[in-house]
């Protein structure tokens, strides 16, 4: 399989790497952060979560968040909805996508959503019918895809099973997620290629968190499969808040310099990208956790 010419990228910082800050992220940050990002070239922003604020306080602004963005027309801006009351929150707030998110693992569901997995689905299940109905786009996000926190390796098998459960909803496209980042690539592949029994190529995304340092590999792993959708975090920001130890997405920055290095062109000026990441880390008090930009930001300095 030859790699994709083209790879879109959706940065999920603002949803999956602020959602797990202990201090407070005011609205005005977050969408200025969203503006900095479609500036940047992004053409798809998972911007928030219509989720329980006692579940994840930092999602609370979702409405705020949304409504304070000026919209591009070309950009997509989606949002997590576990439930019919996320659902009526997103639609609301006139959002282009929604995400349902299921796991592999029953212990890693339970944890997050506070369901099974067959419950899950039977809550995603009208979710993903209303939202087909009014013409919103839907996305359904795989958790432990590889591992798992609470119950370790993952087989395919149970990625292939959550898979056609998702599509047998109505899912259009699924992300393959490596949760805390353990995976390597082989076995990336294997739940890619677990995946791909229910979806075409063009519906699967991979969403490599990288504790283990190993998301760079594991993205051109995946590329090596023609998956050409990817999420990833500016500056590496976040981590699960029921995934403990688990660190951020692989840095778009990085993910950007890798793509733009293979002469693949995704329409994103790492510069504007690498400013972004400075203002979100520079907000937050910590270093880009982009090895991408901390080099070009060093050089930059002489
Ligand atoms: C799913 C629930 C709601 C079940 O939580 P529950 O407690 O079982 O739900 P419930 O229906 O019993 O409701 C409890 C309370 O929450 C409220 N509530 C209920 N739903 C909503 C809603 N949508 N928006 C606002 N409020 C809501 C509801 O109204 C009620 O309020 P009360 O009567 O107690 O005042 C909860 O577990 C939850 O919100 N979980 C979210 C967890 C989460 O956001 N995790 C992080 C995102 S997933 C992730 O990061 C992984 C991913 C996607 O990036 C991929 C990867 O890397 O793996």
């Amino acid at each position: 399989m030859a790699i994709p010419a083209r790879v879109r990228i959706i940065d999920v910082g603002p949803r999956d790497g602020l959602q797990n800050e202990k201090q407070p992220v005011p609205a005005a940050v977050k969408i200025e952060l969203v503006h900095r990002l479609q500036d940047a070239g992004l053409k798809e922003i998972e911007v928030t979560s219509f989720v329980s604020p006692k579940w994840v306080p930092q999602m609370a602004d979702a409405a705020e968040v949304l409504a304070g963005i000026q919209r591009r027309p070309d950009v997509r801006y989606s949002v997590l909805t576990p439930n019919m009351k996320g659902f009526e929150g997103a639609v609301a707030a006139g959002v282009d996508e929604i995400v349902v998110f299921g796991a592999a693992s029953e212990a890693f569901s339970q944890k997050n959503i506070n369901c099974s997995i067959a419950e899950s689905i039977e809550r995603f299940a009208p979710v993903v019918e209303a939202a087909l109905a009014k013409g919103i786009a839907v996305r359904g996000a795989m958790s432990c895809t590889v591992g798992c926190p609470y119950e370790g390796d993952i087989a395919p098998e149970k990625v292939a099973y959550l898979a056609g459960l998702m599509k047998g909803i109505g899912v259009q496209r699924v992300d393959v997620a490596d949760t805390i980042g353990v995976g390597t690539p082989r076995q990336v592949q294997a739940a890619i290629t677990a995946t791909l029994q229910h979806f075409g190529v063009d519906a699967v995304c991979g969403h490599f968190h990288d504790t283990y340092g190993q998301a760079l590999a594991n993205t051109l792993a995946a590329l090596e499969l023609g998956v050409w959708n990817f999420q990833s975090s500016v500056a590496g920001l976040g981590g699960c808040p029921y995934a403990k130890g688990a660190t951020g997405n692989v840095a778009t920055e990085d993910v950007v310099y890798m793509l733009h290095g293979m002469g693949i062109d995704i329409g994103i000026d790492l510069d504007k990208l690498i400013d972004a990441g400075q203002y979100i880390s520079d907000f937050l008090g910590r270093k880009s956790g982009s090895r991408v930009a901390t080099a070009i930001v060093n050089k930059r300095a002489g």
